[in-house]
């Protein structure tokens, strides 16, 4: 009898240790943070390695960008954004992110000839680009004293990265993820969020906001967003890193923009170098050098949203009923003026 009484005594003590226990947890405030500590981590971890990646060789239906209503899709089969006008509120989107206090930064090539296309671009960029962020532009060029001398508004700054020059016009565009790479290992871009690299042969005709942001950006292509995937103009050699099987892909991304965060952006062109230096080695050079490893990698790391063909259109091509405005475009150039070689 004396016994049962100890050994009730003690469950009964130990139960109102343990109920104590779980209300001191859920209420003191030193370790609900702790707890919060632990599911941030957590959280942040998670997020940092949330590349979309897809497996390859899964095959499912390609995407169409216009629908039947003969409007731009607004979202891809994974669900990001498609952007395009109507489909966002440029004065909302803009508040939120100017409260983040961001700086954006750009990198253009203006390498040989190429250097006649940065008054137009830098020009109109000033009109239309990131108009009241912060912006860096990195114009890396082997004429540095052919880089115009372009007003910039406040808060905006370019810096030149004189490069060496190159004699095929394949070696510039194919160079670029290279120099990107070192541009973010170097740490000079470590105080921007966000970071794009576009082509210098065009011109903004349009808004180019905070819309556009987010973590891995790609573009689609203004020439082949009717065009059956096993049309894309991939590269379909096997012995090229940047071989792509007529069952797969998505959209065809231009390789005139590309962006997102600056972490993002270096895993990509770190990834695109390594193929490109693999190809190199073989002596393969891809069907459009590094947008066709951009390609490639777009189909098996998704990017979390896409921007339109409104954001690289071609002065060429007309707009059709489907593309309410321009906002950026490659300009009308003369290969054999511009190029080293054909
Ligand atoms: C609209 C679009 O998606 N265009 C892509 C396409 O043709 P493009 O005809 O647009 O290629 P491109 O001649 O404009 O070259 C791409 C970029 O490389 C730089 N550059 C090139 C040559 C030169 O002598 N000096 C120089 O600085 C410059 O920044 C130029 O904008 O295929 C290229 C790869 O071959 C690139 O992926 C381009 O982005
Ligand atoms: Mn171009």
């Amino acid at each position: 009898m004396k016994l049962q009484s100890v050994n009730a005594f003690l469950i009964m003590f130990a139960g109102t240790v343990v109920i104590g226990l779980f209300y001191f947890g859920f209420t003191s405030p030193s370790l609900r943070h702790i707890d919060q500590r632990l599911c941030l981590n957590k959280t942040k971890k998670s997020r940092e390695n949330a590349l979309l990646q897809s497996p390859q060789g899964f095959i499912y239906k390609q995407p169409s960008v216009v629908g039947p209503d003969g409007k731009v899709g607004p979202l891809t089969p994974w669900l990001a954004p498609i952007v395009s006008e109507g489909s966002f509120d440029p004065t909302l989107i803009d508040a939120i992110y100017k409260q983040q206090n961001i700086t954006v930064a750009t990198t253009i090539f203006a390498l040989g000839k190429y250097t006649i296309f940065l008054k137009d671009f830098l020009e109109s960029a000033e009109q239309h680009f990131f108009v009241g962020f912060r912006v860096h532009y990195y114009v890396f060029t082997d004429h540095p004293e052919q880089v115009p001398d372009v007003k910039l508004g406040e808060e905006h700054e370019l810096t030149v990265m004189t490069v060496n020059s190159l004699s095929r016009w394949q070696e510039m565009s194919l160079g670029r993820m290279k120099r990107l790479e070192m541009l973010i290992e170097s740490g000079l871009v470590n105080d921007a969020d966000y970071l794009f690299s576009l082509d210098v042969d065009t011109k903004f005709y349009g808004r180019w906001g905070a819309e556009s942001l987010g973590d891995l950006i790609g573009v689609i292509h203004a020439w082949f967003y009717y065009t059956p995937r096993e049309q894309f103009p991939y590269e379909r050699r096997p012995e090229s890193q940047a071989f792509v099987p007529y069952s797969e892909g998505d959209y065809y991304y231009g390789g005139a923009v590309l962006g997102g965060s600056v972490k993002q952006v270096y895993q990509l062109a770190k990834t695109c170098r390594e193929q490109l230096d693999i190809d190199a080695a073989k002596s393969i050079e891809a069907a459009w050098q590094e947008e066709s490893h951009l390609n490639k990698y777009f189909i098996y790391n998704k990017p979390s949203k896409l921007l339109s063909p409104e954001y690289s259109w071609d002065d060429k091509r007309g707009t059709p009923r489907e593309m309410k405005m321009v906002r950026f475009s490659q300009v009308p150039k003369n290969y054999d003026e511009v190029r080293p070689n054909t």
